[in-house]
């Protein structure tokens, strides 16, 4: 039989609430008595000491060392990059276990936080983050090229001079110093110092200085994505890969989730690889806290809805629901897993309407018990008049049974059959031949990111005169290698970088992060000099030759090529059968309209707070409807078909005319669409 974690709570999910604020301050007086003088680090790692010489004992209390309690981090070798508190003083320091509010910290506190060398205005706002750390300086790395262009932030390779280490810098810019994004950008790193595991990526420090507006967050290097990996052409994972990858990304899951963190933005290109393909989870700029079901006594906060990019996005979310757990992260989980078996994403919606259909369509609508109890704010619309099967078994039929089986739990309609990841990586899957590969016997690939893929398209296609404009070649390699439209979940993000904009009105923030004069700014700057091969990196190395080679030869392999093309534009979108949803509540009818057509242009849309929980109302805003208020759901379903009928037409007329490839047809329906 299949997996047992069917009926997994998540009691293994489970936080304990630890220290209070009060440490905090405790440890802040103590800090009060002390004085940094500033001592250069030396080169090599374990002898590096910056000074903070406490004015009684002359005794160095803070080093540059490797927090001695971090077993996992010593047998790594990894060197260590923050300038620490010791180990007692770090402790007090720590954030609470189980904190859902950015809290501020005392003044004392504060001043020994820029005397640290912290900038005030971070220091201010987002005190709790940086607590016990001081900041690297920009001039001890090297600065190298850009790696990655995120919603709200610009990722660099770089090299650190005191360690000699290839590393990411991930640069958060704050227009005016925003308090709000500075918040936002608190609790990443906030999220991402409660977590310490092999496969979560680990913070390794801070870069700012105290004039500059912008932060950098140090990471290790990763020169893959699971994404960009999947759709390298001629890079097929056996069955055995994918449970190693699986079990890291499982592993990774469930740290989080025992430290009390939903990731919320679980998909491939999230998941980074290293050339040993070590898999780490990243971006943590949708995470937040959660309270388990222990909490009960513990009045649950609500949490916004709009997180997760669509593809992977649970259809509690889509319904609403703003009190939900880890299982929205084993969803996620689950699209990953069929994704990889089956070579393309399993359910590439283009709006939150076609991706709840999309979901209906393969596993079943919820039972009427499920409506009925969990109360969902948009089940009114959205329940189906008759349900839909579940025909997620025909779907994947040629998966293993096992494979199929976890598939089964992971992606149960309703959450509670979701189970957890430890249930998950009890599941037979893990228990099965093959087993999981071990990660370093699999083959070396070459560094390849989703990015890199979409800067080797844009390349290729401007070599070919292709002509078309920037944003639609970033469009079309989007879609061409099956990756989510980035807007998928910039319902949330917009918002942050709207305020960051609107504050700075000058210049966009996009052209600040792709002015090199601007991003230089206190970095050495690399020479130019070719050969990056000696930082480490995936290089293909005789991998033919190595038993993984052999193992994976006679091992079957489930990606199948071609799919991983572009998710083709279909008709087949929540039109179809729109007969199914009951149309119940005419307001609800209005913002859904509008939803599926509009796109959030001016919209300061239900956002969580920077404290991690919902607004109390719900409230969503729109640049303005474009059906008439009061039209029924198939008319405005019937107009959704229409126009993306005329879109596809269009695109294949542009696409004769232009001679571009398919994809033209979903540029052209995000076009109709304003994205
Ligand atoms: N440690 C790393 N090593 C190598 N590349 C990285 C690393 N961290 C991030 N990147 C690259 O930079 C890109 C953006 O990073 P990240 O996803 O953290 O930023 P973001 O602004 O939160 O992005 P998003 O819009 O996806 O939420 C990633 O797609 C990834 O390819």
């Amino acid at each position: 039989m299949g997996c047992n974690c069917s009926k997994g709570t998540p009691a293994n999910d489970t936080v304990k609430e630890t220290r209070s604020n009060a440490n905090i301050d405790k440890a802040s007086k103590k800090k009060k008595k002390k004085s940094f003088t500033s001592s250069k680090a030396n080169v090599g790692g374990s002898e590096e000491r910056a000074s903070f010489i406490n004015s009684n004992s002359k005794e160095a209390t803070l080093g540059l060392l490797i927090p001695s309690d971090d077993a996992e981090t010593k047998k790594s070798s990894r060197s260590v990059f923050q300038r620490q508190l010791t180990t007692e003083t770090r402790a007090l320091l720590q954030p609470p276990k189980m904190m859902t509010r950015i809290s501020s910290v005392s003044n004392g506190e504060r001043g020994a936080q820029v005397v640290a060398g912290w900038p005030s205005w971070l220091a201010s706002v987002a005190g709790e983050a940086i607590n016990g750390w001081i900041p690297r300086k920009a001039d001890s790395f090297e600065r190298m090229e850009k790696i990655g262009q995120g919603t709200y932030s610009s990722v660099y390779k770089a090299r650190d001079l005191e360690t000699n280490q290839i590393v990411a810098l991930k640069k958060v810019r704050f227009a005016n110093m925003d308090p709000e994004s500075v918040r936002f950008m608190a609790r990443e790193i906030i999220i991402l110092r409660r977590l310490d595991h092999p496969n979560v990526m680990k913070l390794q420090g801070l870069i700012t200085s105290k004039a500059s507006g912008s932060m950098y967050l140090v990471f290790e290097y990763m020169a893959h994505d699971l994404s960009g990996l999947a759709s390298t052409p001629g890079v097929n994972f056996s069955e055995a890969q994918i449970k190693c990858y699986m079990k890291q990304l499982l592993r990774g899951l469930e740290h989080c989730h025992t430290r009390g963190v939903l990731h919320r933005d679980i998909k491939g290109s999230n998941l980074l690889l290293d050339s040993d393909n070590n898999l780490k989870i990243a971006d943590f700029g949708l995470a937040n806290f959660y309270y388990g079901d222990h909490h009960h006594q513990k009045k649950k906060e609500p949490l916004t809805s709009r997180v997760v990019t669509l593809w992977y996005r649970p259809p509690e979310l889509l319904l609403g629901s703003t009190d939900y757990g880890v299982t929205v992260d084993m969803w996620s989980t689950g699209c990953i897993l069929a994704e990889l078996f089956n070579g393309k994403p399993i359910m590439p919606g283009r709006t939150e309407v076609e991706q709840l259909h999309k979901i209906f369509k393969l596993c079943g609508s919820p039972s009427e018990a499920y409506w009925k109890r969990s109360k969902l704010s948009h089940a009114t619309v959205f329940k189906p008049q008759k349900p839909y099967e579940r025909c997620v078994a025909e779907t994947f039929k040629s998966l293993p049974s096992s494979a199929l089986a976890l598939v089964e739990v992971l992606l149960a309609v309703e959450p509670e059959g979701r189970g957890t990841t430890t249930l998950a990586l009890q599941s037979e899957f893990f228990a099965t031949k093959p087993f999981a590969s071990d990660p370093s016997s699999l083959p070396k690939y070459q560094p390849k990111k989703e990015t890199d893929v979409k800067l080797r398209e844009e390349e290729a296609r401007r070599k070919k005169g292709t002509g078309s404009k920037q944003n639609e070649s970033k469009q079309v390699s989007r879609e061409s290698k099956a990756v989510p439209a980035p807007d998928a979940n910039a319902e949330l993000l917009t918002s942050i970088q709207k305020k960051r904009q609107g504050q700075n009105n000058q210049t966009s923030m996009s052209e600040k992060f792709n002015n090199p004069n601007e991003d230089a700014a206190g970095f050495l700057i690399e020479p130019l000099k070719s050969g990056t091969g000696q930082n480490g990196y995936g290089v293909s190395s005789g991998s033919g030759r190595s038993p993984a080679r052999k193992e994976l030869r006679g091992q079957r392999s489930f990606v199948q090529r071609g799919a991983a093309q572009l998710a083709k534009f279909s008709n087949s979108v929540a039109a179809r059968d729109a007969s199914h949803f009951a149309i119940a509540n005419p307001r609800w009818l209005e913002d859904w309209s509008q939803r599926l057509l509009v796109k959030p242009k001016d919209s300061t849309e239900h956002k969580e707070s920077i404290l991690g929980h919902g607004d109390k109302t719900e409230r969503m805003n729109y640049s303005g409807p474009l059906v008439s208020a009061g039209g029924n759901l198939d008319q405005m379903l019937k107009e959704h078909e229409r126009q993306i009928q005329v879109a596809v037409r269009k695109a294949r007329v542009d696409k004769k005319t232009n001679n571009r490839d398919d994809h033209g047809q979903t540029q052209a329906f995000l076009a109709a669409h304003g994205r």
